[in-house]
């Protein structure tokens, strides 16, 4: 009795030292990423106050490239939220292109080797050391497993998951010191969007979660009989947090207007085939992929679209959805009591909505309202800035009241944003909104509460 208990002692205390030990090994590798963030931030102060002095979203955009990971994944959410920051940073964080060199192959060897607990060489028949792309979280690398199936690795740089925590921590603290020094900002957008972000984030760092998200995304295309799409399948035995393994696609993404002409005498039907599928996903799958950017999309050889990238996805609880609905609904009729009252369904509360205050404060954007087409609202384009302002005004209205709104919704309107934008490069003669090809309901006889009739 006393001999386990000891083992136990024993067990603990070593456990201690060991957390401790990690604990003391992240804060020093934490304090080397804060060295190595504000050496990068004093020297692009030193080379502005000497002279070189490009416009400031460009020198921003550069200091997030040089900064990796978390900046430029920061840049692409600046570019793609047209309703909530300024339209030259917009446009200027369009160019932050999330391109990194390739890491040596000896560290994905080690990383392959240490989570699967075994040889590369007994794995699988070959893998190409050249990889296929490199991003800030993970680098793709084509290889044959020994069956002889064509799959793809993903693997994780190391250390992501670190510098990502260590980044988001100090992010916090310069938006509580920017709060502190300039006390009319909106305290719930930066530290809002700080917190969005980093959920996304972390999430995207974990390969489990991943793997299953495709293997969902694709029972929903058995289930719903969908045979014009498909996601690669992960194989289990090969895959962990942090090393994904799946079936290869070969085809071209879609990208590239003229190689894709090659494949196919009709771009614009991939499109709606991809659109179809997306939005049938909206109602019928768990969650919609919230990362759907034309590189994320494949024709691939037998004619189907593949879909990949599932590290962001969103989920609509099945209240916020019939919140949303009422919501547009709304608009289109300009029922303002409504509206308050749908708003109160979308954003989480803790207290109660006092929704008599809530339609009086709405009222005061009557006029603008009353110029708003909802499908002008859905698409949210970003030159619209009448349809922006709107939106930006009515989150405000709403964090007046307590309401916050969920995550999804950034990231639905942030997809309607891809989309608008790549219809216009594939079908610019498309108008996504009265195509009879499209079928925005996903199958269902139309959304609930009639959302966008
Ligand atoms: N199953 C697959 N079959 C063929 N190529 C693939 C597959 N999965 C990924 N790729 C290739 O690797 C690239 C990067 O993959 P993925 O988008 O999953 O990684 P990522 O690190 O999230 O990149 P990004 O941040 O650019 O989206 C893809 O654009 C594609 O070229």
């Amino acid at each position: 009795m006393s001999d386990s208990s000891g083992i136990k002692d024993m067990k603990a205390w070593l456990e201690g030292e060991r957390s401790g030990l990690s604990l003391a090994l992240n804060t020093a590798r934490g304090g080397a990423r804060i060295a190595e963030t504000l050496g990068v931030l004093g020297r692009q102060g030193l080379g502005w106050l000497l002279g070189n002095r490009p416009p400031v979203p460009a020198l921003l955009r550069t200091t997030f490239e040089s900064l990796g990971t978390t900046y430029i994944k920061l840049g692409q959410f600046i570019a793609s939220s047209p309703s909530i920051f300024p339209e030259e940073y917009v446009e200027e964080f369009q160019r932050c292109l999330d391109r990194t060199p390739p890491l040596p192959f000896h560290y994905i060897r080690e990383t392959i080797e240490q989570e699967l607990g075994q040889p590369l060489e007994q794995l699988y028949q070959f893998v190409d050391p050249k990889p296929l792309a490199s991003a800030s979280i993970a680098q793709v690398h084509s290889a044959k497993l020994k069956n002889g199936q064509d799959v793809v690795i993903k693997v994780q740089r190391p250390g992501v998951r670190n510098v990502l925590l260590t980044d988001f921590n100090f992010l916090y603290l310069a938006a509580r010191i920017t709060e502190r020094l300039a006390p009319g900002l909106s305290k719930s957008a930066i530290s809002g969007v700080i917190e969005e972000l980093q959920a996304g984030m972390l999430e995207e760092c974990d390969f489990i979660k991943e793997a299953g998200n495709l293997k969902a995304f694709n029972a929903f295309l058995r289930d719903t009989g969908n045979t014009s799409a498909i996601a690669p399948e992960p194989v289990m035995s090969h895959t962990t947090g942090k090393v994904l393994t799946m079936e290869r696609f070969f085809g071209v993404p879609l990208t590239d207007m003229n190689v894709l002409k090659k494949y196919t005498d009709d771009p614009a039907q991939t499109l709606i085939s991809a659109l179809n599928t997306w939005f049938s996903s909206l109602m019928l799958c768990d969650f919609f992929h919230a990362d759907v950017h034309a590189g994320n999309l494949m024709l691939l050889e037998d004619g189907r679209v593949g879909f990949i990238d599932f590290g962001i996805v969103g989920r609509i609880r099945r209240e916020a959805w019939d919140g949303m609905a009422k919501f547009f609904d709304a608009i289109g009729r300009g029922d303002i009591r409504q509206m308050a009252e749908a708003m109160a369904v979308i954003g989480m509360t803790r207290e109660e909505v006092d929704v008599d205050a809530l339609t009086r404060d709405i009222e005061s954007l009557q006029g603008a309202l009353g110029q708003v087409d909802p499908s002008a609202l859905i698409q949210a384009d970003r030159n619209d800035k009448e349809v922006n302002r709107l939106l930006m005004d009515l989150v405000k209205i709403g964090e007046g009241h307590g309401i916050r709104f969920p995550r999804e919704f950034a990231l639905l309107l942030k997809q309607f944003l891809y989309f608008d934008r790549y219809v216009q490069v594939l079908a610019p003669e498309m108008d996504m909104f009265s195509d009879n090809r499209l079928d925005m309901f996903g199958g269902a006889d139309e959304l609930p509460g009639g959302l966008l009739h």
